[in-house]
């Protein structure tokens, strides 16, 4: 076994016995800025932050499948890629592109993630597009404050950027072919300073979601032109970021198919996944190297980042058998 480091990453390379190939599992190590709120005895011992999208839940299954190539090898070599900042900024674009990476010469790479409605002993998946193209969005509107009681003298950012939020869902219903997709999102909202005084500056973030990277483009341009729009109407000056953007996850047909086959032969129930808004930056792989995500079961009754995120431990068990089922079957 072969340990690289990588920034705050691991390569773990256990090699085959009769190499014709190597195979990659890719988990995701990183972490988000929530309270967690399980009640577990094993809760995160970082004040304000946990895991709450299933890595934790990612690593000790790569860690199972690990600790069973290491006793039993298989033919064809294994990579295991211990990735850093899938929730942002991204740490599949600069690892794939690694020296390090670039030396084990993949030739297939697959990954999982939990799926908290899910029954536990159910993996799901589909051919083609299974996450969306994401991009992080961070707007600054910079107008005039001054006293309440006079408003027609300052330039409103309260006003602008709060008008802005409900019409910029008008490009999602109106420039948007009704039998696409897209979302955009705005989680956080930051203006002002006491209740009497104009607001000079205001900032929200957010994210965008779409079912192909030419939507994401158009979706960018009419948000762009919206600025431009409310620059005139609110005399203000406003600033767009786009932050981290990840790539589609988009399965590789034959990989899927072997998936099915494989799990199914273990007793694991195999279900066809919808496409799903939510964004991986595993796409960044799946652009490059042939391949395929899954999602596991794991029944919490709290979603995806929440704070009482809690997986079932049982599917621990159906993840490390569906992994190596894949690694032996493929
Ligand atoms: C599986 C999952 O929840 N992934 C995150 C990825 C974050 C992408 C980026 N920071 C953004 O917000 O656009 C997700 O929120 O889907």
């Amino acid at each position: 076994m072969q340990i690289t480091t990588w920034h705050t990453g691991l390569f773990v390379f256990v090699k085959g016995k009769q190499p014709r190939r190597t195979i990659a599992y890719r988990t995701d190590i990183d972490g988000l800025p929530i309270q967690e709120q399980t009640g577990y005895s094993f809760s995160s011992t970082h004040a304000g932050n946990m895991h709450a999208c299933g890595h934790d839940f990612h690593m000790t299954i790569a860690l199972g499948v690990l600790h069973t190539l290491s006793k039993h090898p298989v033919d064809d070599n294994v990579l295991f890629v211990f990735q850093p900042a899938e929730e942002g900024p991204g740490g599949a674009q600069p690892m794939l592109a690694s020296k390090e990476f670039q030396s084990f010469h993949v030739d297939m790479i697959f990954a999982l993630h939990i799926a908290p409605e899910l029954p536990v002993g159910t993996v799901s998946s589909k051919e083609g597009l299974l996450f969306a193209n994401t991009s992080e969005l961070f707007i600054d509107f910079i107008g005039q404050g001054g006293h309440a009681a006079y408003p027609h003298v300052t330039k409103d950012m309260v006003v602008a950027a709060s008008t802005f939020v409900t019409q910029m869902q008008q490009i999602i219903s109106r420039k948007i072919d009704p039998l696409d997709s897209g979302v955009i999102s705005i989680g956080k909202v930051t203006s002002g300073t006491v209740q009497n005084i104009i607001a000079e500056q205001a900032r929200l973030e957010g994210t965008i979601r779409t079912l192909s990277p030419e939507t994401m483009q158009l979706i960018k341009k009419e948000l762009e032109q919206m600025m431009r729009g409310f620059e005139l109407t609110y005399d203000c000056s406003i600033k767009v970021d786009y932050g981290a953007n990840y790539y589609q996850v988009y399965n590789t047909k034959p990989y899927v198919d072997q998936f099915q086959q494989a799990v199914q032969k273990e007793g694991i129930t195999f279900q066809t996944a919808s496409q799903a808004m939510t964004g991986e930056d595993f796409g960044y792989f799946l652009k490059e190297i042939p391949g395929f995500m899954f999602w596991l079961g794991v029944d919490s009754p709290y979603g995806l980042h929440h704070s009482q995120l809690t997986p079932k431990e049982d599917a621990l068990t159906v993840g490390v058998n569906a992994v190596l089922a894949m690694i032996h079957h493929v």
